[in-house]
């Protein structure tokens, strides 16, 4: 269904960032709630607006229950503006989660962190899959990237850093992209960003999910960067398993060559041991 501006009507802005404005919207036809992004593109040097409109197309076709899900796009050339439409997420994202637990003095339960890596791992084999000759990196996860349903189940979302991994193009052109605290050693050392990054990021975004704080903390890039390159953590809480540990140790692997890909968590029998009931 091809959508227009007045299909909607706008209920409030949740937020801005890089790329522009993000508003909750409502279909006037469904009342289904959906949050829209605005882009100015006025401005914006015409390869970037072409890479943005592949993106989007791209994107479009990336389909995964735990992605959150583009549905389409709208150009207002009066205005010069591009909403992108996408799935809105009730239960906000995980940074507001960490924070609540802080300021509660609470830890977020085992199951809930097993779950949040069963279904980022589920995302990324998709992403990281090769859908016609592209593999799509999101080069900047975090919790303020992942969002959750009604149900307490996590989408990663806003693939705003995302990029393409072509068959004739074997990485990233830009490599330092993304949170620092979640920066791989290799985009430190000013390597290619590539699958393996994806997976360190998601390391240190589990890993804060139960330690409440990133797993390499630092005052400056050069401090952060040296902590990062030598790879030693703190060990989780003590009433988190040695077995999430475990995973945690793989997944921020200073060589991304032993670092695990999301295809070699799929028989992993301790992995499996956890997947939640329902699945
Ligand atoms: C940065 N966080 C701490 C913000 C707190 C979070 N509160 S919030 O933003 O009002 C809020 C409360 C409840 C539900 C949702 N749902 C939601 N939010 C999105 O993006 C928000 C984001 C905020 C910052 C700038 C960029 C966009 C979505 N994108 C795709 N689907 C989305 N669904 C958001």
């Amino acid at each position: 269904m091809a959508y227009k501006l007045n299909d909607f009507e706008v209920l409030e802005l949740i937020g801005s960032g890089s790329f522009g404005s993000c508003y909750k919207v409502r279909c006037k036809h469904t009342h289904e709630l959906l949050v829209w992004k605005v882009i100015d593109y006025g401005c914006m040097p015409e390869e970037k607006k072409q890479l943005l409109v592949t993106e989007v197309t791209l994107l479009r076709d990336l389909r995964h229950p735990h992605i959150v899900r583009y549905f389409d796009r709208i150009v207002c050339k009066e205005t010069k503006q591009l909403y992108i439409l996408i799935e809105y997420c009730p239960g906000g994202d995980l940074a507001t989660v960490i924070k609540s637990c802080i300021k509660s003095n609470t830890y977020v339960e085992e199951r809930f962190v097993w779950r949040v890596f069963h279904q980022l791992i589920s995302a990324l084999q998709t992403c990281h899959s090769w859908i016609s000759s592209t593999i799509i990196l999101h080069r900047d996860i975090k919790p303020a990237n992942v969002f959750l349903d009604d149900g307490g189940n996590v989408k990663l979302g806003d693939f705003g850093l995302a990029c393409r991994l072509d068959a004739d193009q074997p990485g990233c052109i830009e490599t330092m992209v993304g949170t620092p605290f979640y920066m791989s050693p290799e985009v430190m050392k000013g390597e290619m960003y590539n699958s393996k990054s994806d997976v360190w990021s998601l390391g240190c975004l589990i890993y804060e999910l139960c330690s409440l704080k990133p797993p390499f903390h630092a005052q400056n890039i050069k401090e952060l960067a040296s902590k990062v390159t030598k790879g030693r953590f703190e060990r989780i809480p003590v009433h988190y398993s040695d077995s999430l540990q475990r995973v945690l140790n793989h997944l921020l692997l200073v060589n991304q060559e032993q670092r695990p890909s999301v295809f070699d968590f799929i028989c992993d029998s301790v992995i499996l041991s956890h997947l939640p009931s329902e699945s």
